[in-house]
């Protein structure tokens, strides 16, 4: 196999299983089905009031941020329950720190989505 097909694969592979990684946090984060929902409502809403492609990039990546958050703080979670059944001090730190994040990336996207959507395009 050559060099090229051999990253090719390993690049394939990664992504699937990125993929894997999303289907498992749908299946298992009651969460991502509010970040869907909230998702789907903001990119209509910016449909119909014309966002220009600022407004687009600036919509999408606090879009990201928010995933990007539940998805670390759903993986930090998993790995804190897989170490450490009985209760522990610094795994309470470890939780609520990780969920701070979540709630910081969603009060930023709020307040984010207010600015954009009362700005003119
Ligand atoms: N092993 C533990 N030791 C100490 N505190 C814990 C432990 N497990 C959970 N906690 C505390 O309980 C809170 C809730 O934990 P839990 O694992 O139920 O997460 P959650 O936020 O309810 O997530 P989800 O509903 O997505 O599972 C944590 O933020 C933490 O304060």
């Amino acid at each position: 196999m050559t060099k090229m097909k051999k990253l090719f694969k390993y690049h394939f592979k990664s992504f699937g299983y990125a993929f894997t990684g999303i289907k498992t946090l749908f299946a298992t984060e009651h969460n991502m089905l509010i970040h869907l929902m909230a998702t789907i409502i903001a990119i209509a809403s910016g449909w119909y009031r014309g966002f220009n492609t600022i407004k687009w990039c600036i919509l999408i990546g606090i879009i990201a941020m928010v995933w990007m958050a539940e998805a670390f703080n759903t993986a930090i979670e998993r790995l804190c329950n897989k170490v450490q059944t009985e209760y522990h001090p610094v795994i309470k730190q470890v939780k609520d720190i990780s969920s701070a994040a979540v709630l910081i990336c969603a009060i930023a996207a709020v307040i984010i989505g207010i600015i954009l959507f009362f700005s003119p395009s």
